[in-house]
């Protein structure tokens, strides 16, 4: 899976090449391009920025760089995914969905955003792209580096052959399935007792099933603690005889 950034800030993606990410690169499963887009500002001064028709405070970015830059990096099939606080909402759903893409290309904005007139031109039917304008939360961040980068850690997690054979996808909070508007239980491991708290008995009893009925039970009552929000998502449908019982 290739990801391409457009960026004025190349230099926040240089955790790309750590961990998980650097490793998935070394096997080639991921690929990475991060592009300065005043690489595509050709006047003396580079500029990527002009004040908004109809006033107001800050600045917007210019269409031309943008058009330029995003014509030199799409390639058919493509999913151009804009930050914005305006957005819709970014969830492990979505992940999915992006990591089904050959090729994701963000354009990371900054002051006021970008000229809308460039996500119109890409959204018409004859560009060949998918424009989406996403956004990671209700919060307002000063550009959109930042949520490309949790972009891009939750969609490369979801691609075959990122995670090790040890961490598995199915089983995370949101995840598609049994998991679905659900966050995960509580997790243990060595040592057994730790300032006099023991580890929950059942996770020593070798019974697989009787474990899996307590992840599921402790993942409802977190859930219902920490996002009422999601359970009512859940709704009976989502609910098996046991859990109603809770
Ligand atoms: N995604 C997202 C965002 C942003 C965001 C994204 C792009 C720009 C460009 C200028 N300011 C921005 C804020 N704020 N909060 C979010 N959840």
């Amino acid at each position: 899976m290739r990801f391409d950034i457009i960026t004025i800030f190349p230099e926040y993606f240089t955790p790309l090449s750590a961990s998980l990410l650097g490793k998935a690169q070394d096997r080639g499963l991921l690929s990475f391009g991060v592009h300065d887009l005043r690489e595509w500002a050709y006047d003396r001064h580079r500029t990527v920025d002009d004040t908004p028709y109809g006033g107001g405070p800050g600045m917007v970015m210019k269409p031309e760089p943008w058009g330029q830059a995003l014509d030199d990096v799409l390639t058919p099939g493509a999913r151009l995914v804009v930050p914005t606080p305006s957005g819709r909402r970014f969830t492990q759903k979505v992940a999915g969905e992006l990591a089904a893409s050959p090729q994701l290309v963000f354009a990371c904005g900054r002051y006021e955003g970008i000229d809308s007139r460039v996500m119109a031109h890409y959204s018409s039917p004859s560009s060949g792209v998918e424009v989406d304008e996403l956004s990671i939360g209700d919060y307002v961040l000063a550009g959109g580096e930042v949520a490309v980068l949790v972009m891009i850690e939750a969609v490369s997690r979801l691609v075959p052959g990122v995670l090790g054979n040890a961490e598995s996808v199915s089983d995370d909070s949101f995840a598609p399935g049994r998991m679905e508007n659900l966050v995960e239980g509580p997790v243990y491991t060595k040592p057994p007792v730790w300032r006099g708290l023991e580890v929950p008995q059942v996770l020593t009893s070798g019974h697989h099933g009787r474990i899996a009925r307590w992840r599921r039970d402790e993942a409802l009552r977190r859930t219902a603690a920490l996002r009422p929000d999601l359970l009512a998502r859940l709704g009976r449908e989502g609910l098996d005889k046991h859990d109603r019982r809770l």
